[in-house]
């Protein structure tokens, strides 16, 4: 870590077992973990340089011991979004019961990378790799790095390298906590034209076409969605999203009742955020040519 001691506002901390970067520029302040390469924080500041309100929800509720995912932040699913489908991704080791959204959000990843960008930005970049324990599940070879940029917005890239000589199959999700008052009336605009799947509805399959009202217990797939989404509350604008080679999202909430069955959710809570994820799930899946690469970006923004 004493490599990166000359690096302005660079702060490294523990919260109980779970290992913290903090970083503060003149952008933003954030908040991120080894554990699982998630990000828990990003206030941008204001034109006199001071740090607001947090765009990322993390639950007062949440476990760090360092092997539950924290409850919020940006956790990454990968190489499979939820339960494991056999029709999406590349076949499983004989017997394994694999776990949903994928091998890598309790991992504790490598620190790789952490530079001032010209702009006066802060890049920390986390990789993972293949080892016996996803080997024991998912029997190929992979490089995955997460690159965070803290700046004007929040820029996450998910970069999966295959290292193995035949085609690899993934579906994926940076799965975000937006810290968002659900009653608040939000809209989400830029689903329209997506193909809707709501789990909740026995998977049934409609066409979106308008702005989509937060109302929960909400857990749906969109497929084929534009690239920027953008959210209001209450009439005026919260959040932005702007995603490249993500062919998909998914809204979650688990609304009054869902949510009881969550230790690391205060009951009252699912009030306070909505997940939109951005990704590429089921019928959007990737498929990754021997030795190659795919890079799912977003870039968080409160406009
Ligand atoms: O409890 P987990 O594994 O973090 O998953 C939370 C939610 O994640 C969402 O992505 C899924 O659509 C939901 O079905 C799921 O409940």
């Amino acid at each position: 870590m004493t490599e990166w001691n000359h690096i302005k506002g660079l702060r490294f901390s523990m919260c109980g077992d779970v290992p913290m970067i903090e970083v503060d520029n003149d952008y933003a302040t954030a908040r991120m973990t080894t554990h699982g390469a998630t990000v828990l924080s990003y206030c941008p500041k204001d034109s006199k340089g001071k740090a607001g309100e947090d765009l990322i929800w993390v639950s007062d509720n949440a476990i760090y011991d360092n092997k539950t995912p924290v409850r919020g932040g940006v956790p990454i699913c990968w190489p499979w979004f939820g339960a494991y489908k056999a029709e999406f991704n590349s076949p499983l080791e004989d017997g394994a019961e694999p776990q949903g959204h994928g091998l890598v959000r309790k991992k504790s990843w490598h620190l790789a990378r952490i530079e001032t960008l010209k702009n006066g930005a802060t890049l920390v970049e986390f990789t993972t790799q293949a080892d016996a324990e996803t080997r024991a599940i998912w029997p190929y070879e992979f490089l995955l790095s997460l690159q965070v940029v803290v700046g004007e917005t929040l820029g996450l890239t998910l970069t999966t390298s295959n290292l193995n000589p035949i085609p690899l199959k993934i579906t994926e999700a940076l799965h975000t906590y937006f810290k968002l008052p659900i009653n608040a009336k939000l809209l989400v605009d830029g689903l329209q034209g997506a193909e809707e799947i709501d789990t909740l509805k026995d998977n049934q399959s409609r066409d979106v076409t308008e702005k989509l009202l937060v109302k929960p217990p909400m857990d749906s797939v969109y497929l084929q969605v534009q690239p920027t989404l953008t959210v209001s509350a209450g009439g005026k604008p919260a959040l932005q999203i702007e995603a490249s080679n993500a062919a998909s999202s998914v809204l979650w909430n688990p609304g009054p009742e869902t949510v009881k069955g969550f230790k690391d959710i205060h009951p009252d809570h699912w009030t306070q955020f909505v997940c939109i994820e951005n990704g590429n799930i089921w019928d959007d899946a990737v498929t990754i040519a021997p030795e190659g690469k795919h890079r799912l970006q977003i870039a968080i923004s409160k406009p």
